[in-house]
């Protein structure tokens, strides 16, 4: 699959970055302690840990969502503005509607807002996910890996500075998330991208720059070689920079 210039390209300039710092606890029990995570404007930060690691709680709090935690710290914004109203988040569990179509999924971004979606953009994203068939389908009349595909179209249609994927991929079989992870790098150029993967493979073809949680400690790793993203899988650099980091995640602590 390739994608066109005109749509890799951003309208506008690249998206700022954003800096986390701080501390979170749930009562008292501490779950990060002293972290910084700095994302790459307009680029991919990835993060990867254990389960239970924080991961998905430290995406709920740049998303501005309930936590149920403490955050002792502060989330700002490389301009200077607010944080809030720029973020689209893709959560592990699709949240697909029930009662909608995957066309209306797809669409609800814009419906909530009171826009007209864009019908063509959308079938035309849709067609580029391999759903075409699919698209007036419910998501109960869909498979696990449509349905994560689905909720990456929806993710994709909307025009936010930063975009926080829960493990966005982690339903597809091997020839979709290559896909995806080509589709996704194109159409988010210029965006400041969090993404959170327990993949190795991915973090070395798409980061910019890749951290690791251990503990309540969280660790900024060497940077992968090569111009991302998207380094080609077969790469040297990037099947090294995997075995390592996989190597890395293996290690005890
Ligand atoms: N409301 C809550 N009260 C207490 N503990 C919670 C609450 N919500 C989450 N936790 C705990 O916080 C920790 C971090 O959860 P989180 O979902 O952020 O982990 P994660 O790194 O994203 O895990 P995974 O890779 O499995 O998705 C877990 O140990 C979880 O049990």
């Amino acid at each position: 699959m390739t994608y066109g210039a005109a749509e890799t390209k951003r309208a506008r300039g690249s998206a700022p970055g954003l800096t986390l710092t701080g501390d979170v606890r749930f009562g008292t029990v501490p779950l990060l302690e002293e972290v910084t995570l700095d994302l790459v404007p307009g680029g991919w930060t990835c993060l990867l840990g254990p389960s239970g690691a924080g991961k998905s709680t430290l995406l709920r709090l740049i998303a501005g969502l309930d936590t149920g935690s403490q955050f002792d710290g502060s989330i700002a914004a490389s301009d200077g503005q607010d944080v809030e109203g720029r973020v689209a988040y893709m959560a592990q569990d699709d949240l697909l509607l029930p009662w909608l179509d995957l066309r209306g999924n797809v669409a609800v971004g814009a419906r909530l807002r009171g826009e007209r979606p864009d019908q063509v953009r959308i079938d035309r994203l849709i067609d580029r996910l391999g759903l075409a068939q699919h698209a007036t389908k419910r998501p109960s009349k869909l498979s696990g890996g449509q349905r994560q595909r689905a909720a990456i179209a929806r993710t994709l249609m909307e025009d936010k500075d930063y975009v926080l994927l829960d493990e966005p991929f982690s339903a597809l079989d091997a020839r979709n998330r290559a896909d995806m992870q080509d589709l996704a790098a194109a159409q988010l150029a210029g965006r400041t991208v969090l993404l959170v993967t327990h993949d190795p493979m991915e973090a070395a073809r798409l980061g910019h720059k890749v951290y690791l949680m251990e503990g309540t400690r969280l660790h900024l790793l060497p940077k992968p070689s090569g111009p991302p993203p998207i380094r080609p899988a077969d790469d040297p650099d990037t099947l090294a920079y995997g075995a390592a980091l996989l190597a890395r995640l293996r290690a005890p602590e």
